[in-house]
């Protein structure tokens, strides 16, 4: 009998406090190959720390997370790089795109520090996010819309198993956002990867498979948000 293989992503009582103020406690959640997660919750509450925290990009005082069996908190600076590269696509709140690079140069990024260079990938994910054309702009040539879909291309172009997106819609037009939506879980269901939404918009958080809102006590179903539990 084979074991069951582990979920993709696993958070277990995660708490972070600067000095004695506390930003969240007793944050608990697991995904699974393919499924989204939603979270809402009140501005400050600590839904960036929540996604820094989950890429091992900040540190936390107590819990654990737990990527595919393997425990963040136990790989070292170099080990914890070496696994971001490969496994996240984090689409940050400011973007970070890089200013000296083009567009495609941007997006291609990804791919070139794992060492696989891929022009037709590349070309796709221009293209699925509709900045075709604009693959030799520089990035300060962009509107703040461009800019937050450069960024989108990025997390997705090396399809990795976990995405992790910081209101990624959140510049774009309600159209222009209905479709990175549907790239964004796209990806996750046909790659098998799973997908941390934050989002103040209840209609992207209802797309996804749960929603759960963080609080400064933890995470609880969002049902008022989204009508799932
Ligand atoms: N260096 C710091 N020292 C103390 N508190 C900090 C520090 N950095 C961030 N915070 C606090 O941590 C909390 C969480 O911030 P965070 O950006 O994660 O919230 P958020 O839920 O993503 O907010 P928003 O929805 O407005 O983007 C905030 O209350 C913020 O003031």
């Amino acid at each position: 009998m084979t074991a069951a293989a582990p979920p993709l992503l696993e958070v277990h009582g995660l708490a972070r406090r600067y000095g004695t103020q506390a930003v969240f406690e007793n944050v608990d959640f697991t995904l699974d190959k393919g499924q989204s997660l939603a979270i809402t919750g009140d501005s400050g509450v600590g839904k960036s720390t929540l996604l820094n925290c989950l890429a091992g990009l900040d540190g936390w005082q107590a819990g654990r997370i737990v990527h595919q069996g393997v425990d963040l908190a136990q790989l070292g600076d170099t080990a914890r790089a070496v696994w971001r590269r490969a496994h996240l696509g984090f689409v940050f709140q400011a973007f970070h795109v890089l200013p000296q690079l083009t567009v495609a140069q941007n997006i291609a990024l990804p791919l070139m520090l794992l060492g696989r260079s891929d022009g037709a990938r590349v070309r796709t994910m221009i293209d699925a996010v509709g900045l075709q054309g604009l693959d030799a702009r520089m990035p300060q040539q962009l509107s703040g819309g461009q800019l937050q879909r450069v960024a989108i291309a990025r997390a997705l172009v090396h399809a990795p198993p976990l995405l992790l997106a910081d209101e990624p819609t959140g510049n774009l037009d309600p159209t222009t956002a209905a479709l990175i939506l549907d790239l964004l879980l796209a990806q996750t269901r046909q790659q098998d990867a799973a997908l941390v939404l934050v989002t103040h918009a209840p209609q992207a958080a209802a797309r996804c498979d749960r929603t759960l809102q963080l609080t400064t006590r933890g995470m609880c179903p969002a049902s008022s948000v989204s009508g799932q539990a």
